[in-house]
């Protein structure tokens, strides 16, 4: 680590759904950048005062970023750690952004046992977490991936079934699925690279705390 990497503490935080969430938090806290929205299309947000940088990333790429040390620390979703198996540390579960990975087939292909799914293709966005959850029930089955829009392989015939993560239930709903497996649930988790958390053991250290106590009251409401 250079002594500027050394200066500033570097926050990953991702893209998309759970990037107001955390912000919000991380607001909570005293933690904030001008400029830090969702409208920006800046990627690094430096708060000199603070000494803070934020940068922005694609989720499925935010553990890499954490496991690399282009960040300290950083928010993703339990499903995507899950997804990447990076090597960081998982410090607080922030409770938000809750959804569930699940196996979901069209009604019509429902099957009695669970053992009467071998063979058939499964669309996700999720191949790892699909790949070990059907292994451990000692089932073979292809693995397609795709990268959104899972719902809609089994309703044009290019897999049978799918893994993917579920909120409130109406886009299996409204494409005629049905859940016929829980794999596990996930919410938001605050991670830190391995090295950094040695080296910056204050600051992180501090922060993990903070967050921890917040969440304990409730988060931001
Ligand atoms: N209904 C939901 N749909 C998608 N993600 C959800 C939902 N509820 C909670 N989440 C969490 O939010 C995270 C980010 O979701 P988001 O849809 O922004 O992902 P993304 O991969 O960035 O999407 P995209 O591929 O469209 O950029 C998920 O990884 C998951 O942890
Ligand atoms: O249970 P629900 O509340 O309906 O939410 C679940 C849906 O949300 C996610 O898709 P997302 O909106 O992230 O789009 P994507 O398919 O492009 O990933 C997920 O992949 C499901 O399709």
């Amino acid at each position: 680590m250079t002594s500027s990497d050394m200066e500033y503490l570097t926050i990953a935080l991702p893209k998309g759904k759970l990037f107001e969430p955390s912000v919000k938090l991380l607001a909570e806290l005293g933690y904030t950048a001008e400029g830090l929205s969702e409208n920006s299309r800046k990627l690094v947000i430096v708060n000199e005062t603070k000494k803070i940088k934020f940068i922005i990333t694609k989720t499925a790429d935010l553990p890499t970023y954490v496991e690399y040390g282009a960040a300290d620390i950083g928010i993703i979703g339990k499903d995507v750690l899950l997804e990447e198996a990076k090597h960081v540390y998982e410090l607080v579960d922030l409770k938000f952004g809750y959804c569930r990975l699940m196996v979901a087939v069209p009604q019509a292909l429902k099957q009695e046992k669970f053992s009467d799914y071998a063979h058939m293709r499964v669309a996700t966005k999720y191949p790892n977490i699909a790949e070990r959850f059907f292994h451990s029930m000692g089932i073979q089955v292809e693995i397609i991936k795709l990268n959104g829009s899972i719902e809609l392989a089994p309703m044009v015939g290019l897999a049978e079934m799918i893994v993917d993560i579920v909120e409130t239930g109406r886009t299996l709903k409204e494409n005629q699925l049905i859940e016929v497996a829980q794999i596990e649930p996930a919410t938001a988790r605050f991670i830190a690279n391995r090295v950094s958390f040695k080296m910056k053991f204050d600051r992180i250290n501090q922060l993990t705390k903070d967050l921890q106590e917040l969440v304990t009251r409730g988060g931001v409401k």
